[in-house]
């Protein structure tokens, strides 16, 4: 069995509330190791990169807030992720907010010649410098790994695109900028929004990403923002969005990856110990983490 190689990334530039960098510290308390370790797997613990810290969060005059920090966070991120996969082992990143999945992407797409992605958030993380309402460079991570935005997000660890807009799969959606509306009609990027998953069941929708991705894919990673889930479930994140994915239907999602054994890389975002209750948010992760990895009910 592979090893899995952890990483924490303390990162909250990404956005702007405080407190998401202590995700992973919670999801570590939460028993993370523990967990996985109960299922047999060897679990290494690289620690957290070190993400610098800025004396003014966000200068004005820049679109995309604190844009050199969080390059250089994610540049020292995808380096320890290449490492990982280098070594052969399975790198599971917990963050932190979801810009760092493009230092995860930029880590992991070197390994592979059709990298697949299940993007699960409310959010389509589609927006580019020019579209992003926000400015907050978590909401572009998808984008800059397709290779659109500003070229020094697109262009990390040294090369661009990451991935290929036919090898992506976002589930969960239902929050999405015009912007991101635009570049998924125009990419053709594959999209079960909550729309797709109220009517087709979460075991459909499921079975579907998973053999759309099986055939053209040598592996997959997945993406995993706990606002994907319902807030009620998951309330320890920085922007919820009501009528998510429920926690049992995370579990038979998780399940259901995990028989299908294509996920080759992991990442468990957004989650923010401050607006949580009682870690509950980082609990969550845990448990999905444990039916990723094969967990079983009896
Ligand atoms: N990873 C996230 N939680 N992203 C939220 C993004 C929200 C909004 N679409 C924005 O671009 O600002
Ligand atoms: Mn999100
Ligand atoms: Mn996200």
């Amino acid at each position: 069995m592979k090893k899995i190689s952890l990483v924490g990334v303390p990162m909250d530039l990404g956005q702007t509330r405080r407190g998401v960098d202590m995700g992973p510290s919670a999801i570590r308390y939460a028993g993370v190791i523990e967990r996985l370790e109960h299922l047999k797997y060897d679990v290494e613990d690289n620690g957290d990169i070190i993400i610098g810290r800025a004396e003014r969060l966000h200068n004005p005059n820049e679109r995309l807030k604190n844009l050199k920090l969080v390059a250089e966070g994610n540049e020292k991120l995808a380096e320890k992720v290449d490492n990982i996969l280098e070594n052969g082992d399975f790198p599971l990143v917990l963050g932190g907010d979801h810009s760092i999945a493009i230092g995860t992407l930029a880590g992991v797409a070197k390994h592979y010649k059709n990298l697949g992605v299940i993007w699960y958030d409310a959010h389509g993380d589609l927006n580019t410098e020019e579209t992003s309402p926000s400015g907050n460079i978590h909401g572009t991570p998808l984008a800059a790994s397709l290779g659109f935005g500003n070229p020094v997000l697109t262009n990390l660890h040294g090369y661009s695109p990451k991935i290929k807009p036919e090898n992506v799969v976002v589930i969960g959606a239902r929050a999405l900028d015009d912007g991101e509306k635009e570049l998924i009609k125009e990419q053709g990027i594959k999209v079960y929004t909550m729309h797709e998953i109220d009517r087709l069941g979460m075991a459909r929708v499921m079975e579907e990403a998973i053999d759309y991705l099986k055939e053209k894919t040598d592996g997959v990673h997945l993406s995993l923002d706990l606002d994907g889930l319902d807030p009620i479930d998951a309330p320890g994140v920085g922007t919820p969005v009501m009528g998510g994915i429920s926690y049992r239907e995370s579990h038979l999602a998780m399940e259901m990856l995990a028989e299908s054994e294509l996920i080759t890389s992991a990442e468990f975002v957004e989650v923010n110990p401050i607006l949580d209750e009682r870690n509950r948010t980082a609990k969550v992760a845990v448990a999905l983490m444990g039916s990723l990895f094969g967990e079983k009910l009896a």
